[in-house]
């Protein structure tokens, strides 16, 4: 992707004439190897090559704004009002984020009125208006225990004119956005409606997506938790597989588009010898098809573990009548269930009829509570969002970027998608670990 210095800035609303509560704690702050400082900038490449590559002075090769708090802010917290919503599908993690924004407000900015709204952007809707619920310490003390969002979510149009009216009843100065592309694709549109109207209200996202497949993200929150989660899903289908005669075990894992979730469970347990994901197409039939491969396991071994992420071969499935959801988000066809039948016909052609094992652990892997890694990652981002929100930055999603967090335009988040490199070490280390081969194509 060609980047510029100048597509990697933020916007900010405007000088910043507040003294920050953290003013004095940064004062004797310079960039170390553990700290950036606030004027400082993070790159964006981490390899010789490829900043040789940019062949422009190193003040000029692309670079990210660090986030953190500033010494200065844009808004009086005693004047200012905050609104958070969550929306999208559920991913681990999402209630620490909100716990961290109200922590951080409340006992450093000591802001006005948080509110939150209920069920994503439907209760930014005049409908849902009433519903709305301010958050103080109390109300969100240890949300951080359970899976889900305390605010609900939802999938579904809202007109983006609405949403602003309703911002501004309710006197909010800066919105807190935690979804994924979709949803940054709607705080943008409410960024657009906030600027038509000139009004001065600053909109800052906190990317969630289970699948990792958001961009300039190490590694999105609640990633790590739910592919451990996936991992006894897989230990459980082959102790299956090992006690059956001819035993398939297969497990359908989340990834729409990417599949990172399939490529992580499978590495940290170690126990899949095929690993079916949609960056890697593969064909069925043939002597190098799935099939044929799943057939030679299952006579070498007598049993055979496959994880496939729910977006892979998609194209092998009937598309007609494919639908959309209220996002107009793709419904994909069943994979799982379509390899499942495939190999037990194919199993029992060729005289080895399977005991098949089949899990769809989907929800059970994304509705649970984070762990502790994901819950510090969180809390985190949580205060990076603040800091951002409380120093004007409007139009920005905060993120980690090679362990740094920094600030990235909100344009750039749903630019384009992370995906497994097929060339990439990750997918050779799935390689490594399953023996399989780098294709299932002729
Ligand atoms: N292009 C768009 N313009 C305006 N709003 C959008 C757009 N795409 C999605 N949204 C809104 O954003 C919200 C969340 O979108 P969506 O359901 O696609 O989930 P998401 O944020 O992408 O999260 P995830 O994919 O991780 O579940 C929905 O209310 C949806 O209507
Ligand atoms: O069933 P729901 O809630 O629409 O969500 C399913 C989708 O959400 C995700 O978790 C995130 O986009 C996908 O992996 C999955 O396809
Ligand atoms: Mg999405």
């Amino acid at each position: 992707m060609t980047l510029e210095l100048d597509d990697l800035r933020v916007r900010t609303l405007g000088a910043c004439r507040y003294d920050s509560p953290f003013a004095e704690m940064l004062a004797s702050k310079r960039t170390s190897p553990h700290y950036v400082h606030e004027d400082d900038r993070v790159l964006v490449d981490d390899t010789v090559s490829v900043l040789l590559s940019r062949g422009v002075p190193i003040d000029q090769v692309p670079s990210l704004e660090a986030a953190g708090p500033r010494r200065k802010i844009y808004f009086d917290p005693d004047a200012t009002s905050v609104g958070i919503v969550t929306c999208g599908g559920l991913c681990p993690g999402l209630n620490d984020v909100i716990r961290g924004i109200v922590q951080e407000l409340t006992e450093h900015y000591h802001v006005a009125h948080i509110y939150g709204f209920r069920n994503g952007y439907a209760g930014l809707t005049r409908q849902h208006r009433d519903r709305v619920v301010e958050l103080d310490l109390r109300a969100v003390a240890d949300i951080n225990n359970d899976g889900g969002t305390i605010l609900g979510s939802s999938r579904g149009d809202q007109d983006p004119e609405e949403m602003v009216d309703t911002l501004v009843e309710l006197g909010i100065d800066v919105l807190f956005v935690i979804g994924g592309d979709g949803s940054m694709r709607g705080a943008m549109k409410i960024v657009n409606t906030i600027d038509a109207r000139g009004l001065d209200i600053a909109v800052i996202g906190v990317p969630k997506t289970i699948d990792n497949d958001l961009p300039f993200t190490d590694q999105s929150f609640g990633f790590q938790t739910a592919f451990a989660q996936a991992t006894s899903f897989i230990a459980s289908v082959f102790i299956e597989s090992q006690a059956a005669e001819n035993g398939v075990g297969i497990v359908k894992l989340m990834g729409r588009h990417s599949g990172f979730i399939a490529c992580y469970a499978a590495l940290s347990i170690n126990d899949a010898d095929f690993v079916l994901i949609p960056e890697v197409p593969f064909v069925l039939g043939g002597p190098s098809g799935v099939l044929r491969r799943v057939e030679d396991h299952v006579r070498r071994h007598g049993q055979v573990v496959i994880v496939v992420a729910e977006g892979a071969g998609q194209e092998l499935l009937e598309q007609e009548g494919r639908t959309t959801d209220a996002s107009g988000n793709t419904k994909l066809g069943d994979i799982g269930l379509f390899l499942k039948q495939k190999i037990t016909d194919h199993l029992t052609e060729v005289g080895l009829p399977p005991t098949v094992r089949y899990l769809d652990p989907s929800y059970a892997i994304r509705s649970v509570a984070a762990n502790a890694y994901d819950s510090v990652y969180c809390v985190r981002l949580a205060h990076a969002a603040v800091h951002a929100g409380m120093a004007g930055r409007t139009e920005t999603v905060v993120v980690r970027w090679r362990r740094r967090f920094v600030h990235i335009p909100m344009s750039l988040i749903t630019s384009h998608r992370n995906q497994v490199d097929p060339d990439g070490d990750l997918w050779m280390s799935v390689l490594e670990a399953t023996g399989q081969p780098a294709s299932f194509t002729d």
